[in-house]
């Protein structure tokens, strides 16, 4: 069969994906039989709260963590079979953009340095860094003369666009964003949200966009999928998730107060920790 990549083909497909960790009497299933799928050009929101096993989730697409069972395919390949040429390519071809905007960017390079890196990782090409370099600031809306400084001189807000810029930079096929909002104060929050609400309709990216906050997910995806204990409990097009959630659970992430302590299925009271 063919690996390209056809009309109808996700760019990331995951069935029934298993992880475990530990094992014997310490082993924990952490995700138990993930069903996803990711279309060019889409925005899956996967939410869930903390433990659920949305890092996992994401590790196991980059091959950071191995499945125990299941098949996670990029492009049409299952990641586990793979070249290691295949899976370095991979690995460039899927960029995610961390956390925590204060440690992920290299204190020692200018964010011009680091965004030729991410441009063109061999050097092949210098004479062209530069305008490329300018054309992805002013796409996060910094000023291009900022090339020259170093991570220390920005907010939290502005590393995070500036990490978002070096994923956007790789030109990759899939950008993971996990809790990319959660370090950063509420109006920042906004700012970042109304940017990667406004570059992945300008740039058509394709995204897993992970959050425990559903109100988060809820404006910059186009598909949910719910998590709980390692289960997808609703999956579906946002506006039907958001707007008529089917499982208890979802109705609880949009009701909730966070930390509020539980929703009801049927006569059963779940508890939230
Ligand atoms: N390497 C590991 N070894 C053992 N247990 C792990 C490992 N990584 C994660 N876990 C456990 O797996 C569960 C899911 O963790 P995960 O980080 O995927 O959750 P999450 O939904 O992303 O939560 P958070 O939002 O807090 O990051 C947790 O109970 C966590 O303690």
């Amino acid at each position: 069969m063919s690996a390209a990549i056809t009309q109808n083909q996700p760019v990331l497909e995951l069935r029934d994906v298993k992880v475990t960790f530990g094992s014997g009497r310490s082993a924990a299933t952490v995700l138990k039989g993930v069903n996803a799928s990711i279309h060019a050009g889409k925005t899956l929101g996967i939410v869930g709260e903390s433990g659920s096993g949305k890092s996992t989730m994401a590790k196991a697409v980059v091959g950071l963590v191995k499945p125990s069972d299941g098949v996670i395919s990029f492009s049409g390949r299952d990641v586990t079979k793979m070249s290691g040429a295949e899976h370095r390519r991979m690995r460039r071809a899927v960029q995610m953009v961390p956390q925590d905007p204060y440690s992920s960017l290299n204190p020692r390079r200018t964010i011009g340095q680091t965004l030729a890196e991410a441009i063109d990782p061999l050097r092949a090409n210098p004479k062209e860094h530069s305008e490329k370099i300018s054309y992805w600031l002013s796409t996060i809306r910094l000023d291009p003369e900022v090339a020259e400084r170093y991570p220390h001189e920005f907010s939290g807000g502005q590393r995070q666009r500036i990490a978002i810029a070096r994923a956007l930079a790789v030109q990759p096929k899939l950008i993971i964003a996990d809790e990319i909002t959660s370090a950063l104060d509420l109006s920042v929050q906004a700012e970042i949200l109304n940017l990667i609400g406004r570059l992945r309709k300008e740039l058509d990216l394709t995204m897993a966009f992970i959050s425990h906050d559903l109100d988060v997910v809820h404006h910059v995806s186009d598909e949910i999928l719910v998590l709980f204990h390692g289960e997808v409990v609703e999956h579906g097009d946002v506006d039907a998730v958001y707007g008529n959630p089917q499982h208890p659970y979802t109705r609880h992430l949009i009701d909730s107060v966070p930390g509020g302590p539980g929703f009801d299925i049927g006569e059963r009271r779940v508890a939230v920790v």
